[in-house]
């Protein structure tokens, strides 16, 4: 298989997903729950800003809050419906990207590396792929894929819009039907933590006590 060009960071537009229903913490919009004092989607932005040439956030509610962070914000389109999952972000996230390339990061896994973007875009330019999603050993010593930190060209737009107008609401079932590059982030001196994501509050503090 032909290598591609590296593929330099500032080519990605990151996309933090706060459009979820945050059911399992009662209803509340995620992104705007304090992890040690920050908002979620605040940390998450401070996280990624180094990592990437652009960033924009995905968000149903409270859109000024989140325009209060300086970067833009954008619902997802009424075409799939209300709350569709994650995949309604990526189509916002792709319809919006001014850069060839876009990474999808939630809003609720404040410990992600530091060095996520570089490791997957390398990854993705080395196996000439179309999709690299990130893989971490989770509490019971599995590696297992976390297919909401994506990376993806921006012509994958087409596709994605075919498998959701045909029902498809699962991102790695999408991601299946492409060259898929899973990049482990279980090297020594990796955080144990860095995928651990709060569903609930109790999970968010947690966290909060894990933080270096
Ligand atoms: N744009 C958009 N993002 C979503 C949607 N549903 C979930 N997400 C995002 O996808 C990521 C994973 O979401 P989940 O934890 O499965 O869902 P959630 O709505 O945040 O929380 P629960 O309702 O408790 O499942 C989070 O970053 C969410 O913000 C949606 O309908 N639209």
């Amino acid at each position: 298989m032909e290598t591609r060009e590296p593929l330099h960071t500032e080519a990605i537009t990151g996309v933090i997903l706060a459009g979820g229903r945050g059911s399992r913490m009662g209803g509340v919009d995620k992104g705007l729950q304090n992890f040690n004092g920050v908002p979620l989607a605040l940390h998450t932005l401070m996280r990624l800003s180094p990592q990437v040439g652009q960033i924009m956030i995905n968000a149903n509610r409270n859109l000024s809050a989140y325009e209060s962070f300086g970067v833009p914000v954008w619902p997802d389109s009424a075409s799939l419906g209300e709350y569709a999952g994650p995949l309604a972000g990526f189509i916002t996230g792709l319809e919006r990207c001014e850069t060839p390339y876009l990474l999808t990061v939630p809003c609720d896994t404040p410990l992600f590396p530091a060095d996520l973007v570089a490791r997957m875009a390398d990854a993705m330019a080395r196996e000439n792929a179309d999709f690299a999603v990130a893989a971490a050993r989770e509490e019971d010593g599995q590696l297992r894929a976390q297919p909401v930190f994506c990376l993806m060209g921006v012509n994958m737009l087409e596709s994605l819009a075919r498998f959701t107008q045909a029902g498809g609401r699962k991102i790695d079932a999408w991601t299946a039907q492409h060259n898929t590059v899973i990049v482990p982030f279980d090297r020594p001196g990796d955080e144990v933590h860095g995928f651990f994501n709060a569903n609930t509050l109790a999970e968010l503090h947690q966290l909060e006590a894990r933080q270096p």
